[in-house]
Order: C-alpha cells, then structure tokens, then sequence
C-alpha cells in the first residue's frame, strides 16, 4: 500500500496519459494544489505493472502555488509550471518532451488558450508554440558542462557500459547542460547503435555529481543523427527532448561549432525530433505530443 499520509486529498485522482514520441506520462492535474506528491507515490503511479505506467508523472499546478520559491518567481511570466518527476521518484529540473505534452494537456483544458505561451519549469521559462501538428518548445539557453576541458579536447568525460564483468574500452563524451544534466557519446563507427544494451546505466567518468543522463549517437547524414538515451531516473527510454538537443549541441560542436549553424533531424526508437539554434546561445526542440487516455485513479488501490 502507498504511504497515504503525502495526499491530504480523496483518493479518487483524475490523470491523464500522454507522450512525445513515445516518452510516456502519466499527468495530474492539480489545480487547487492539494496533491502532495511524493517519491513513493511517483514510483507507484509510473510502475507499468502495478499502476498507470510511464516513464515519469507531471503534476499540472499554478506556477504562484509552488512550493519552490525559485519557481514562484516565474509566476508573472507563466501561469502553469510543469512538475516533473522521474519514474523513480526522483525530482527532474526539465523534460523536453514533457514540455510538448503539458503544453497539449493546457489547451485541451482551457488552461491556455493561446498558440504561444510560457511554461514555468524547476529549469526556468519555457516558450511554447503550436505549429500544425508539432509543439515547439524553446529551450532556454544550454552550456557545455566544463567548457575549459571541452574546448581544449572536444570531450571532458567517459562512458563505459556495463558489460558482465568485462570492461570494455570506454568511450569519450561531452557533458551538456540542458537545465539538467547530459553525457554525450561520440560512438566509434565500428559500434552498432541498435545493438547496445542500455539495461543498466552507463558509468560515467569523472562520476557526475548530480547523476546524468546519458545519450549516445550516430551520425547518419548533414544535419541529421540517430540518438539512444539512458535516462537518469528511468533507465532506457524511446526518447528524451533535453538529451536530443544535447545530442545534436554536442554534434555540433565536434564538428567546431559553438552554436549550431544548421537545424538537426534526430530519430529516436519512438520517432523524430527537430533541434534549431536561437540567438543566445538558446535552441529550439520541435516534435509531436498525444494525449492517448484520460481516466480516474483511486490512490489507496496503488
Ligand atoms: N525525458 C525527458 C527528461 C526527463 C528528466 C531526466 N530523466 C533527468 O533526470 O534529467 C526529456 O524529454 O527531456
């Protein structure tokens, strides 16, 4: 049974399930904030065997109802902040994709109505924007994680997968800063993206002190790559917004860019993304966002 003193609320929850390409939440709205949402209560709504499943729960809140005060400032710039949380429980400074689909769930709600609006995230302002069927999300601004070493080598850490007991070579990566943390993977050719076993989390050195996320990518064409993501808090997923544009800003910086100077196609297991360079240092993630189900879920039952 779940730890029933986090909600002071009646058991009967209303959620909805979504997701951007394939990224999957479970989201609650939480307009009064009344829902206290604890780790234990996460892990069991995003348990795909005992509860509703996904790869991390969103609490739909007024940005001025935060309990967080760095998020309460937002709350002249954004009526809704997204809080994340990863399917272990643990607390996320921003999801890409989640963004995309937190945007889809306040339009269909009324919440916002508008084709652009702002988003408050623990990662600061987000600017969303509906084109056709894709949301655009801009980012905010992203940095190379330690830009002496970055810059004097193209890569300030590695990466090695856990492999039974015997080590493989590690490979050389690049930590990108996205609000949250990302190691990015230059594959060596001789390496078969699809075959890697993501099962366990890739270990990563110097040991990243928040934990990270970790991407790794192929080079498939000008301005277009393939990227497969162990998330920090999840493990393997079919696809992660901040690590896509990680992806494609470390791309471009191997290839001696220090802004992208071209848009990035990235496919993931679950579809195709769009990364695009703003001025300052900001970039641009684009892609699709489903609502797939709507339901009532009684808390005591998890
Ligand atoms: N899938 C998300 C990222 C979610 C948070 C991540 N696991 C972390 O802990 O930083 C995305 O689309 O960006």
């Amino acid at each position: 049974m779940a730890d029933m003193t986090q909600t002071r609320e009646p058991r009967e929850w209303r959620f909805t399930k979504g997701h951007g390409t394939e990224n999957d939440f479970v989201l609650l709205p939480d307009v009064d904030a009344r829902l206290d949402l604890g780790e234990e209560l996460v892990r069991r709504l995003a348990d795909r065997h005992a509860g509703i499943g996904g790869d991390g729960v969103i609490r739909v809140v007024p940005t001025a109802s935060s309990d967080d005060e760095f998020v309460r400032a937002q709350a002249d710039r954004a009526a809704w902040f997204m809080d994340y949380r990863n399917a272990d429980g643990s607390v996320a400074e921003m999801c890409g994709n989640g963004t995309r689909v937190f945007a889809t769930y306040l339009r269909r709600e009324g919440l916002e109505t508008d084709d652009e609006f702002a988003i408050a995230t623990r990662g600061g302002i987000k600017g969303i924007r509906f084109e056709g069927d894709l949301v655009a999300t801009n980012m905010g601004p992203w940095r190379l994680a330690e830009p002496s070493t970055a810059e004097a080598d193209g890569f300030d850490a590695l990466v090695q997968l856990r492999s039974d007991g015997v080590d493989d070579e590690p490979w050389s990566a690049l930590s990108v800063d996205m609000g949250n943390p990302h190691t990015v993977v230059a594959l060596p050719e001789s390496v078969d993206l699809a075959a890697l076993d993501l099962f366990h989390a890739p270990q990563v050195r110097p040991v990243p002190p928040r934990g990270t996320n970790v991407e790794f990518v192929r080079v498939l064409g000008d301005g277009h790559i393939a990227m497969r993501v162990h998330e920090r808090g999840v493990g393997e997923t079919r696809s992660c917004g901040t690590g896509v544009c990680a992806a494609a800003l470390a791309t471009s910086f191997w290839a001696g860019h220090d802004e992208p100077t071209q848009d990035w196609t990235v496919d993931v297991l679950g579809g195709r993304l769009r990364v695009r360079g703003l001025l300052n240092h900001e970039v641009e993630l684009a892609g699709p966002a489903a609502l797939v189900a709507d339901g009532v879920i009684d808390l005591s039952t998890l």
